[in-house]
């Protein structure tokens, strides 16, 4: 039993040896390693372990803990704003390792160069690369479950079309998805893997139906002989894309496929660890991913460039935003430091694209404000920076780039989601109460 007890005693030579790290501190700051009384030292030593233990964190970094001691001798764990720097899960689908990023051990440059988006679709899901047989049977099934629901597609039709935001409207598609599928509730792996199928299929006809919808026009059917990113351009557009159109956008898919526990991952996680169903753990994580400190990013970054405007004006507008504190979008990075490995190969791809289309100032615009933001803020920029430029030279609408995002990223979100319901315990941390002390209730005629 992992009682105090047992571990300040079961594990006492443990104690001995174990250090408390200069930054685990009390609230006011004060180091725990500078406890006066060895046993007030042991005893923060002992929840530690304890709080190791019955997280199961096998290899909590013991870094920016903070704890209050809120009694003598109870001491709570809490952690920085933001659950910076907390380990919440183990994950074999992704790491950032000083600033590498790999899914399943395969380094991000390696795969945004050689993989296709469906060869990484199966990887995150089976954590091995397919063999041909494989991937050719992913790809019929995807190809052939993208159909949605007609009542699906006709409920569009009753949104307020013109001014809903395309993630809400997917949100909302999403979860009506749920509600057409006879396995939706069924938590097999079977139904769960179907359902994996089902979404990540018809996620890209979601999209592109919505966005072809609100402009008066029909949906398109995919083809079956086209692969996920050339589908997805055909039924947005009803013409076969460029080769160079696919090759940007598969990479595009490839880079934004997974990113360890991130703020929509970690919703998805967070909410099947209620052994709630694949369609609700899609829907609260198309929520997270919305916001502009998250995949909004992408949106942001080219409304902030049609902005500015041109070249000439990107010094004055970009100081002057950094000069009143106001964020750049599509730079900085809760985990990155020396830079977001996705961002060069997107930069390269924005290059490319627009030269292509003449429209070389996008890519210009973009390099002279990573130039300012990196000197004066050493901020790099992230995956949303240069996708931004990328997308437009595809002619796709601004309001469809994080529903791009979304169609890759639902991919992890499965992957994770799977993984979670294997090996699951319920999510529940704790909240450190910064309100009044206890009360007496007052009748309301004597408040
Ligand atoms: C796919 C993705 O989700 S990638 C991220 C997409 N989001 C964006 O691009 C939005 C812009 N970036 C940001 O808001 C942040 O860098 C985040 C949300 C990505 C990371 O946030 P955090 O780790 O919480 O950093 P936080 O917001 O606390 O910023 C730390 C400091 O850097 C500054 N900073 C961070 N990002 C930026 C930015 N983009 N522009 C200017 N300053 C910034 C903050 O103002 C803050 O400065 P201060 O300490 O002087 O107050
Ligand atoms: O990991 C993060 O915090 C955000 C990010 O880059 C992603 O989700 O791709």
């Amino acid at each position: 039993m992992l009682d105090m007890h047992s571990i300040r005693w079961g594990f006492k030579p443990l104690l001995n040896q174990v250090k408390l790290p200069a930054d685990v501190t009390d609230f006011e700051g004060n180091q725990l390693s500078k406890l006066n009384s060895k046993s007030g030292r042991n005893h923060a030593k002992a929840r530690l372990i304890q709080f190791i233990m019955t997280s199961r964190l096998a290899t909590f970094p013991f870094v920016g803990i903070k704890v209050a001691i809120l009694e003598e001798g109870a001491i709570y764990m809490t952690t920085t704003k933001g659950l910076e720097g907390v380990v919440a899960t183990q994950s074999a689908i992704s790491s950032i390792i000083d600033d590498t990023l790999t899914y399943v051990g395969y380094d991000i440059d390696d795969l945004a160069v050689n993989a296709s988006f469906e060869e990484v679709v199966y990887l995150l899901w089976h954590q091995r690369l397919p063999k041909e047989d494989e991937l050719a049977e992913l790809k019929k099934q995807l190809a052939a479950n993208m159909a949605v629901p007609k009542e699906v597609l006709e409920s569009f039709k009753t949104y307020p079309i013109n001014d809903v935001h395309p993630m809400a409207a997917l949100r909302t598609a999403v979860s009506l998805l749920g509600l057409y599928d006879e396995n939706a509730e069924d938590m097999s792996e079977e139904a769960n893997y179907g359902k994996a199928i089902k979404l990540q299929a018809k996620m890209a006809t979601l999209v592109t139906a919505f966005g072809r919808i609100r402009k008066g026009l029909e949906p398109v059917a995919p083809k079956e002989e086209l692969g996920y990113a050339a589908n997805f351009m055909y039924m947005l557009t009803g013409e076969e894309p460029k080769e160079i159109a696919v090759e940007a956008f598969n990479k595009a898919l490839v880079l934004h496929a997974d990113h360890e526990l991130n703020a929509s991952t970690f919703t998805a996680r967070v909410c099947v660890a209620t052994l709630s169903d694949m369609y609700s753990g899609v829907t609260a994580a198309i929520g997270a991913l919305k916001g502009p400190l998250h995949g909004g990013a992408n949106e942001q970054v080219m409304k902030m460039l049609m902005e500015i405007g041109s070249e000439e004006n990107v010094e004055s507008y970009i100081r002057e935003k950094l000069d009143n504190k106001v964020k750049i979008m599509g730079f900085g990075h809760r985990v990155y430091r020396k830079g977001d490995p996705r961002a060069k190969h997107l930069r390269e791809m924005s290059k490319r694209l627009t030269e292509l289309r003449g429209e070389e100032k996008w890519y210009n615009m973009s390099t002279k404000i990573e130039e300012i933001v990196t000197g004066e803020k050493n901020l790099p920029p992230n995956v949303d920076f240069y996708s931004a430029s990328v997308y437009h030279s595809l002619d796709i609408d601004h309001d469809l780039f994080t529903p791009i995002f979304a169609v890759s990223r639902v991919s992890g979100w499965i992957a994770h989601i799977l993984e979670q319901y294997a090996n699951n315990r319920l999510i529940r941390p704790r909240a450190e109460y910064t309100g009044p002390g206890m009360q007496k209730y007052v009748s309301i005629e004597n408040r």
